[in-house]
């Protein structure tokens, strides 16, 4: 088996006011998987995501991205491999026009002219923004600007998608949608959310997080099958929602 493209390895963390918020985390992603990332409010799971690209760094225990560790030398590299869509697409949209906030990663990695564009046309195919690359981002819909977000970070071809609520504040249409999109991506992803129907449809596993700590992982119908664990974490499915009835999601993963 391969190395995983993600690894942790007993990663703590604490917050400068001291609040511990990671306490020993262990995980490791391998490539092609679509991993989802649970738990209550307050797990930890956001200072996870920020651990991945370096804001954050553990106060003890390793962080690493395709081999690479996440420290200042790779931190460039480390960023480029994984691209985090954080939850509000706002943050990740300054430029006057959809295509020149696509453009931008892949123009500060040097890419120009035919290249560039063509960078920028696969990744907004991808999302199904093809058409809009000429108009500002902010006339667009909240579910456009965060396919448009999306689309900023898979035109720096990372190895690694990382989504933070990826359905939230999207309307029934737009969710299912970007469902789709995201169904449709040949890139392994770690996704933070609440949304447990969006996880059974999108991921094969679950990890749950909880005061800092993984507390469970596995294939996705097990885990949200299991009662007590979802139960200890504060996880519920929608009223009436059986996860034994939607076909548990394989995918290959390359290894
Ligand atoms: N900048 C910060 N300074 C101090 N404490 C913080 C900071 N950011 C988060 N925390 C605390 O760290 C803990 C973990 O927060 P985090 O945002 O990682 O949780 P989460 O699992 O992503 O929660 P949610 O599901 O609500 O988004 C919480 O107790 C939170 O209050």
């Amino acid at each position: 088996m391969s190395a995983p493209v993600l690894e942790l390895a007993g990663v703590h963390h604490a917050y400068p006011d001291g609040h511990p918020t990671l306490r020993g985390v262990d995980l490791h992603v391998h490539r092609g998987e679509r991993v989802a990332l649970l738990g209550p409010n307050g797990a930890g799971k956001t200072t996870l995501v920020l651990h991945l690209n370096g804001i954050l760094r553990p106060e003890a225990g390793q962080v690493s991205v395709a081999g690479l560790p996440v420290d200042e030398e790779h931190l460039l590299e480390v960023r480029r491999r994984v691209g985090v869509v954080f939850q509000d697409p706002d943050d990740q949209l300054f430029m006057p026009t959809v295509g020149q906030d696509v453009a931008f990663g892949p123009r500060n990695l040097g890419l120009r002219g035919d290249e560039l564009r063509a960078r920028v046309e696969h990744a907004l195919d991808a999302v199904g923004m093809g058409e809009h690359a000429d108009r500002a981002p902010h006339h667009l819909s909240f579910g456009q600007r965060r396919r448009v977000a999306v689309a900023t970070v898979l035109a720096m071809q990372p190895d690694v998608l990382v989504l933070d609520e990826p359905s939230s504040n999207l309307d029934p249409a737009s969710r299912r949608e970007l469902a789709d999109i995201l169904d449709r991506l040949d890139v392994t992803v770690l996704m933070v959310t609440h949304d447990l129907p969006y996880v059974l449809q999108l991921c094969e596993r679950s990890v749950v997080l909880s005061e800092g700590r993984v507390v469970g992982d596995g294939p996705t119908g097990e885990v949200l099958a299991d009662e007590a664990l979802m139960a200890a974490h504060r996880l519920e499915l929608p009223y009436g929602f059986d996860p034994r009835s939607v076909p548990p999601r394989t995918r290959a993963t390359t290894q």
